[in-house]
């Protein structure tokens, strides 16, 4: 604070006039009661509310979900509105403390922590600049009595005081200012590392999007929602912990201060505290519902983002439809439902800062101006242990002046403390808007990972009770999973897809080492599930599943994934190069594996075994199938599940791939609609789609024989409506009947007949 400020100031009631008086009576409360009044304030604050919201739920939920829903209902950002995984309501309330407590614990494990120290340093600054602003105030108030007594030489040596004090104050500045970012950036580390491991284990990633449908956009809650939480409590640590020092520390200065003048100050601090109740109580009472707002808000941003990557990772499909009128008004309908809930937010902003303003600077200043007047009036000159205050040669006009500026100095200071305490409120809710999500996000996870699934879906059929049982809408895993060696046993197993349908009610097989299955049936019978629940992506509803280790089975589906990478690491997939080495393999066993699957080409085509790209694209279809081939040969696992995986390589490629297999013992369970496979297998298991199937040993050539048949028989009947068709063309023409069409008694054509009419009709 200039001294040219504080002669403006001591001359005429401005604007920083009425904070001082604003700070007078914030701090004599303070000086009074700082034990009753701290925790009455945070009552209001932070524990009334949930207590009020309780009582009140009727009509503000009611509001407040009316907001929620504007922005939906009855316009085209309905279908576009993201599906809420949660009904909870984020507020102030016990459940916030106990999710924070929960997080807290994550990001702050134990006191030996780097957080802890970063945390506790920030603190000790905080500290350091409060002392540091009442010994500002204090000179401040000095170098105005030694202008006031005209003494130059006590002027000077203040002012270097005040110069060199400008050094370490403004690096303690530049310092909570660094700490707080660095503390926001070591929680969001600790959080992060936290969230990674949970997200990685046991498939939770797979689990999350595949069998839960509460979080619908898990990559926003490991991004940004966690930023969000962290920089946010960063913040409010260091917006809440620097104010409530400032007010202690001050009030008590101030009130030593007044003490040493012998002022009375018992009216204005029961006047002041009234005033502040009054505040507290009004924007508790009209305070919008910000945690709640933030995360509708967080979760719409969430939904922008899924709808943005869903175009980058189909993007040449859309393209081939031209899809991009109907993803351009799926995408603006998703930004429009995020700016609606945008504009409610700053709408709510709007009028509660304006409250907010209007009773902090406004009604406080005026409430402050009779505070800071009535010591001054009262004033007796006698202290409260009966002893006089002496005044200098000058009646004690530089004295007062002296204590006035100190005074004023600190009661600033003290008003903008409490000033941001109080407007720290709507932060607060907005952390429990993140804090909401972040911990729903972890709840998922631990969900999931336990089994525990909730789906938003209606199932198209009824679960039978004997097998498998539904609690409150989720299905009950009764399975038994046991790992074994080389064998793998179903027992009564149901195949049932995430949202409860049974696909197959029943299935029991044993598939021993060498054993190669061949797995058919119409689409959508089950057979990519079967695969699901023996890899564990799908849980075991009952029955009992016996198969080897994950390490034993290597699964590779239709498409197969191109990670990101240079080509080496496309082949060995999912291992690193140092498990590569581990296992003993060199670039020339790889060279060889390349061979087998026919895509050798690529290692020179592409630059070598270092060439990084983007497989994905770089790669063709049918390469792209023979490179998960490929990794099937580098991990030799036990059992292949084959997924219809060769559907894009030419058949005499095929041919050799399975050959090179069965050479290497990989027992093989395939999916394919290729009767050209049909020999490499020894088993047949068989769905009908409708929840039956057939295991049995394949005659491959007895099956080709009836294959065979079915085919001829198709391509005879695929005739028969171009012959109906001609036949009644031949009768309007000559305008004859004929008796085939009339009795619809048509025979099936011969091989020879077919023959004949097509080279007629040629
Ligand atoms: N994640 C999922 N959530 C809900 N239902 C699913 C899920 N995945 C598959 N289904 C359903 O399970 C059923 C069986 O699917 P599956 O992929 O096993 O079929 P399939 O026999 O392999 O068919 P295709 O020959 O077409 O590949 C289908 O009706 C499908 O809709």
């Amino acid at each position: 604070m200039s001294n040219s400020k504080f002669l403006k100031a001591a001359t005429k009631t401005d604007f920083t006039g009425t904070k001082v008086a604003t700070g007078a009576a914030i701090c004599l409360i303070a000086a009074y009661g700082m034990r009753c009044y701290y925790p009455t304030f945070a009552k209001i604050v932070f524990s009334r509310r949930s207590k009020k919201a309780t009582q009140l739920q009727g009509g503000q939920t009611k509001s407040s979900d009316k907001h929620q829903e504007s922005p939906a209902s009855g316009s085209p950002a309905h279908s576009s509105e993201p599906q809420k995984y949660d009904k909870a309501n984020p507020n102030v309330d016990q459940n916030f403390y106990k999710q924070l407590r929960y997080l807290i614990k994550i990001i702050i494990p134990n006191i030996c922590c780097k957080e802890f120290g970063i945390l506790s340093l920030h603190t000790i600054s905080l500290i350091i600049r409060t002392f540091l602003s009442i010994y500002v105030a204090q000179l401040d108030g000095s170098i105005v009595q030694t202008i006031v007594q005209r003494n130059v030489t006590r002027f000077v040596v203040q002012l270097a005081k005040w110069i060199l004090l400008a050094v370490p104050a403004t690096f303690i500045n530049s310092l909570i200012r660094f700490l707080e970012s660095k503390l926001a950036l070591v929680f969001r580390t600790r959080l992060v590392k936290h969230a990674y491991e949970k997200y990685f284990d046991s498939q939770t990633y797979y689990r999350v999007s595949n069998l839960d449908s509460r979080l619908s956009n898990a990559d926003q809650c490991l991004t940004e929602d966690i930023t969000m939480f962290t920089s946010s409590l960063a913040h409010l640590y260091s917006h809440l912990t620097k104010p409530l020092l400032d007010v202690a520390l001050m009030s008590f200065t101030l009130y030593r201060l007044a003490q040493s003048r012998g002022a009375s100050s018992k009216t204005p601090t029961i006047i002041a505290m009234v005033v502040i109740l009054i505040t507290a109580k009004i924007l508790r009472a009209v305070s919008p519902k910000f945690g709640k707002l933030v995360a509708e808000e967080a979760h719409r941003k969430g939904h922008l983002r899924f709808m943005h990557s869903r175009i980058i990772t189909n993007a040449e499909e859309i393209a081939f439809y031209n899809g991009h009128q109907i993803e351009r008004s799926l995408l603006t309908r998703c930004y429009s439902a995020l700016v609606k809930q945008m504009d409610l937010i700053f709408y709510k902003r709007l009028w509660y800062i304006m409250l907010e303003q209007f009773l902090m600077k406004y009604v406080w200043s005026a409430s402050g101006l009779i505070m800071v007047a009535v010591p001054i009036i009262t004033a007796t000159g006698i202290r409260e242990d009966g002893s006089k205050v002496e005044d200098d040669d000058d009646g004690g006009v530089s004295e007062r002046t002296r204590y006035f500026t100190t005074a004023r100095n600190l009661l600033i200071s003290s008003a903008d403390a409490i000033e941001r305490m109080m407007s720290s409120y709507k932060e607060i809710t907005e952390l429990a808007g993140y804090t909401s999500r972040v911990s729903q996000m972890f709840e998922v996870f631990e969900d999931v990972k336990l089994g525990k699934y909730q789906r938003n879906t209606v199932t198209k059929q009824k679960p039978i009770k004997t097998n498998f049982e539904r609690i409150s809408g989720s299905l009950v895993q009764k399975g038994v999973v046991i790992d074994t060696e080389s064998t793998i046993i179903i027992e009564n197993l149901p195949i049932i897809t995430p949202n409860g349908d049974i696909i197959v009610q029943s299935l029991s097989l044993k598939i021993e080492d060498g054993m190669h299955l061949l797995i058919t049936g119409p689409n959508g019978c089950g057979k990519s599930s079967l695969f699901r629940i023996l890899n564990g992506l799908w849980p075991v509803y009952g029955g009992k599943l016996c198969k080897p280790p994950p390490t034993s089975m290597f699964y590779i589906p239709q498409r197969p994934y191109m990670s990101i990478g240079i080509l080496r690491d496309q082949v060995i997939y999912p291992d690193s190069v140092t498990d590569m080495k581990a296992k003993g393999i060199t670039d020339e066993d790889l060279m060889n594996i390349l061979k087998i699957v026919h895509l050798d080409n690529i290692v020179h085509r592409e630059g070598g075994w270092q060439a990084e790209c983007d497989w994905k694209d770089v790669l063709s279809g049918g390469e792209k199938q023979r490179m998960g081939m490929a990794r099937t040969f580098y991990h030799r696992p036990k059992f292949a599940l084959l997924d219809e995986c060769t559907s894009a390589v030419s058949i005499d490629v095929e041919s050799k791939i399975y050959l090179s297999l069965k050479a290497a013992g990989i027992t093989l369970l395939t999916i394919t609609h290729r009767p050209t496979l049909w020999k490499f297998h020894t088993h047949l298991l068989q769905f009908d789609g409708e929840g039956g199937w057939r295991m049995e040993e394949l005659d491959t050539t007895a099956r080709l024989t009836l294959n065979e048949e079915k085919q001829k028989l198709e391509h005879q009947l695929a005739g028969m409506p171009r012959m109906q068709e001609r036949l009644r063309e031949l009768c309007t023409l000559l305008g004859e009947d004929s008796v085939l069409l009339s009795s619809g008694d048509i025979p099936i054509p011969s091989e020879d007949d077919l023959a004949a009419y097509e080279f007629k009709n040629e």
